[in-house]
């Protein structure tokens, strides 16, 4: 029963149509306008009445029953008789009517499966809570939440949210929830509108992730990502859109939610109208409470009487109730080091036995470090069952993966199957994960979890500047979480000796100290100016390494976003309106210069968005040769376009995809976040190109292009053999032996480069030195660490410089090969900037408007090389000047002067107390 209420609470039982009223009036109830905007959604068809449940991401849609007109006419009588009652009686109160209880949201009477619904949430252990939670966010502008996996914490508290604004006028009511996972957020949002009666995710209740956005004006509860809100934060510093914040799964500590606790800490009190609930496992309270200090805490554990003894070290208390929990659950754990020598192995052989054992029960949750140990599991498993049920007749299995690199949306086949396979067939489902359902994702059906203990870390390494992914042991916090997600009886394989658990570290590592952190800081830089502080005013949980943090902002120098007292630029301002990372975002904005924005958008889309290319087992050389066939002789940022362009050229065809083993969802994907970075260059008002017709002039564009935001990710092949050195750090790689093409460029860009025994670098592209060194900064190339390659450099941006200032003293000379290019395939919208471009003159195109003033009186001052690099490389570039670079100043001016106006609209706005 709803205590806390939209308004009336009923017992409405559908078998025999009877309906139970009580008297808590309903805040909408109280003028018969209000009530009449209820009935007038109302048209018959759709009723709450026998309303079955047919949902698709999106939609959750309802069949009338198959009674549909009486159903239907028995809603309408009780809503005539409710608008008869309430104008011939006004002061009988508990008149027939008012047992009919309607949605806020949509007017219509609740359906059956809302009140099912909500009999299941109300036996979560958190409703034990609501009572002490309204307290705690009526007294405390941040309330901290704990409790145990799957009690209900990330579906039921948004909508207490939602609740509590709107019965007590709490400003506008808006709530937002962040969670870590993109679709953890898709999925939470489906279920609440669903719990909520709702028909539609994207109104009431909706998402916003990276590339989908699925709110509306009337959404009230919006889930989203951490760096969506860090994004709206940006926006909008003192989150005036909504009245209550939610951060969900704060242990998990991306660098978005450490940076927003710290934020919240500054702005804490800044309004009166907002609330910061912030809900983490117990592990991480005491680092909590120790960082908030003196915020109430609703805690689950002692609602459930797990821990007793408020007096000791905090820390050690959650312990010693995980432990507790571990015996009182009756959970079973096991250790089982690994024998056969391989961890998937192991896992494979004891899951299927399991799975054949009948006394197994319930569904199995695997926890395997990387996304290949997840895919060859899972046909492990599926390949051994079917065996084993042709050879002892045992069950079949649904075996289901989720990890991090999965599309978005396809995690929820964890909640989607459990009804079907649950009640129709029960079949067992094997669900194979990395620690992306470590938190999140409880089900009520799992018995036996089976945990490799490892897990894939990405690592980047401040002083080589290299990321690397090293296979760990988790953490003791980690292993204590995967036990959580076993139902009570469960039992526990940890595929390990319990003298591994006993030395696992305490706790992961925060990504704030692991991580690279450029795209963090560039956001934190905007956000901290529109509050007129700096970085010493934000406090941390736990502050990123210093070298980390001059690094990025090194890196932001490098490319023009901090002006020349370390505040973020007019170009750094524009750049972080791009969801990417710096060097993705640069090559964007840069492609608007270079006429190539339909292409390079293109590419872009497809590196952020998993993996095209589909290899399943026992098809790989088939799969590869078609792969081949697809491939682009000018490297793998063309392939990348290729495949694209021919998707669409093939009208997104499902069966070309799957004929080519071309992952069909990776497209998709592609394709969103292509529309949603074009829908920012519009935004910003920048120039977009038509698509380049000209082979060669796009190869030129595309790399040039690509390569004012990637120069740092420049290689030399030092010996003709494909042994590359990376010049910004002096490692050596090699291409990825999975790449399609390969390449016979002495000078490459590249987009990964991983370190480890056999580094590699991916997705590869040949590129002129000549327009290395015109395009990276000077200072980047000065500051290289010596060796051959950064001489030749040199030797080239001098020579470059040498003629942009003859070219800047004779402004008629502009009849070159660049600008006759340009001719060819300047849209018209641009053609009318060029004199206006003009009279910025000769820059590089990696700086801004301002910087380049300077730099330009120190090129015109005589700071020029004579030498002559002996090099065929440069023939034919000799002559590129002006004209690429005064585009880009008009960009960059044109963007900056509509951030600024739009910014210096908002500034009003953010006063922090
Ligand atoms: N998208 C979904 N579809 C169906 N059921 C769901 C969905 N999300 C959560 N549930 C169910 O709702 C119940 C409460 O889950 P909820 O996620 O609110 O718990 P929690 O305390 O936040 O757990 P965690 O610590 O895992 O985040 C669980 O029984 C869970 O199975």
């Amino acid at each position: 029963m709803d205590t806390f209420g939209a308004g009336l609470v009923h017992d409405w039982s559908l078998e025999d149509e009877e309906i139970v009223t009580s008297t808590s009036p309903h805040p909408d109830n109280e003028d018969f306008d209000s009530l009449e905007k209820h009935f007038i959604p109302y048209d018959g068809k759709s009723t709450g009445f026998g309303r079955q449940e047919q949902s698709d991401f999106h939609e959750i849609d309802y069949l009338p029953s198959s009674d549909e007109e009486s159903s239907s006419q028995v809603v309408e009588a009780h809503a005539n008789a409710l608008l008869g009652d309430l104008i011939v009686g006004e002061d009988d109160e508990l008149s027939t009517a008012e047992s009919i209880e309607l949605n806020p949201f949509d007017g219509l009477p609740y359906s059956s499966m809302y009140y099912e619904l909500l009999k299941k949430r109300q036996s979560l252990p958190i409703w034990k809570a609501k009572d002490d939670f309204v307290l705690a966010v009526d007294d405390s502008p941040i309330v901290l939440i704990t409790g145990r996996a799957g009690s209900g914490k990330s579906t039921q508290v948004p909508q207490w949210c939602v609740q509590f604004a709107r019965e007590s006028n709490f400003g506008f009511g808006t709530v937002v929830c962040a969670q870590p996972h993109a679709q953890v957020a898709m999925s939470l949002a489906i279920q609440v509108a669903r719990e909520m009666d709702l028909t539609e995710v994207g109104n009431e209740v909706g998402y916003k992730i990276p590339q989908r956005n699925c709110t509306n004006q009337d959404t009230v509860l919006q889930f989203c990502t951490d760096d969506v809100l860090l994004r709206e934060m940006a926006d909008d510093p003192l989150l005036h859109k909504y009245n209550f914040v939610v951060i969900d799964e704060v242990q998990e500590r991306s660098i978005s939610i450490d940076i927003l606790l710290a934020l919240f800490k500054v702005i804490q009190n800044s309004r009166d109208d907002l609330r910061i609930i912030i809900i983490s496992q117990s592990y991480e309270m005491p680092k909590l409470e120790d960082f908030f200090e003196e915020v109430p805490i609703v805690d689950l554990h002692f609602l459930e009487e797990q821990i007793t003894d408020g007096s000791e070290n905090l820390k050690e208390e959650h312990r010693r109730a995980k432990a507790e929990a571990e015996r009182l659950n009756k959970l079973e754990i096991n250790y089982r080091p690994v024998e056969t020598g391989s961890h998937v192995q192991e896992v494979v052989s004891l899951a299927v036995r399991l799975h054949c054992d009948p006394s197994t029960e319930g569904d199995f949750l695997v926890y395997l470090p990387t996304t290949e140990d997840i895919e060859e599991a899972c046909e492990q498993i599926t390949r051994d069952v079917a065996i084993e049920s042709l050879r002892d007749g045992c069950e079949e299995v649904s075996v289901i993966a989720i990890h991090k690199k999965l599309v978005h949306g396809a995690q929820q086949a964890i909640y989607e199957n459990t009804e079907k396979v649950d009640e129709e067939s029960k079949k067992r489902r094997i669900i194979v994960s990395d620690e992306i359902t470590e938190s999140s994702f409880s089900t009520d059906y799992i018995r036996v979890v089976i945990d490799s203990g490892l897990k894939e870390e990405e690592v980047y390494n401040c002083r080589t500047r290299t990321r690397s992914k090293n296979l760990t042991w988790i953490s003791c916090d980690s292993a204590l979480a995967r036990t959580d997600r076993c139902n009570i009886g469960g039992k526990i394989y940890r595929i390990y000796s319990e003298d591994v658990f006993t030395r696992m570290k305490d706790s992961t590592t925060p990504c704030i100290r692991r991580m690279e952190l450029t795209t963090h800081v560039l956001l934190l830089k905007r956000l901290l100016q529109r509050l007129n502080m700096n970085f010493s005013h934000c406090h941390f949980i736990e502050p990123p390494a210093p070298e980390a943090y001059m690094l990025a902002l090194e890196e932001l120098d490098y490319h023009g976003a901090l002006d020349e007292n370390g505040n973020l630029s007019d170009l750094g301002a524009v750049m972080s309106e791009f969801p990417l990372t710096m060097p993705q975002t640069k090559a964007v904005i840069a492609s608007c210069g270079e006429d190539c924005v339909q292409e390079v958008l293109s590419i872009i889309a497809m590196i952020v968005s998993p993996s095209w290319r589909l290899n399943p087992r026992g098809f790989e050389k088939e799969a590869r040769g078609l792969h081949k066939a697809l491939a682009h002789k000018c490297g793998g940022h063309f392939t990348l376009l290729n495949v694209y362009q021919q998707y669409i050229n093939h009208k997104r065809s499902e069966s070309w995809c799957s004929k080519n083993y071309v992952n069909v969802n990776a497209l998709k994907q592609a394709e969103k976040v292509r529309i949603d970075l074009l829908s920012v260059l519009e935004g910003l008002e920048l120039p977009i190109s038509e698509a380049v017709q000209d082979a060669d002039i796009l190869e030129t564009s595309v790399k040039r292009a690509l390569l004012a935001g990637f120069f740092m990710q420049v290689a030399r092949d030092v010996d003709g053999c494909g042994n590359f050195l990376i010049i910004r750090d002096k490692h050596v790689a090699r291409l990825d032996p999975t790449s399609l093409v390969d390449t016979k460029s002495d000078w490459v860009l590249y987009d990964e480069f991983l370190l480890s025994e056999n580094s590699c670098i991916s997705t590869v592209c040949g590129v002129r030195p000549f327009w290395i060194a015109e395009i990276s900064p000077q200072s980047y190339l000065a500051n290289l660490p010596q060796h051959e390659g950064k001489d030749y450099l040199l030797k080239l941006a001098a020579r470059w410089r040498k003629q942009a200032a003859r070219q800047a003293a004779e402004p008629d000379a502009d009849l070159n090969l660049h600008s006759q290019r340009r001719v060819q395939s300047t849209p018209k919208s641009l053609t009318t900037t060029h004199s206006e471009a003009d009279q910025v003159g000769s820059h590089n195109s990696n700086a801004h408007p301002k910087s380049f003033q300077i730099e330009r009186t120190k090129r015109t001052g005589g700071e020029t090389s004579s030498e002559d690099p002996k090099s065929n490389d440069d023939v034919d570039d000799s002559d590129v000047l002006t004209q690429a670079a005064r585009d880009m100043a008009f960009v960059y001016r044109k963007a900056s002067d509509y951030v600024t106006n739009r910014e210096a609209g908002a500034d009003a706005q953010c006063i922090v107390q």
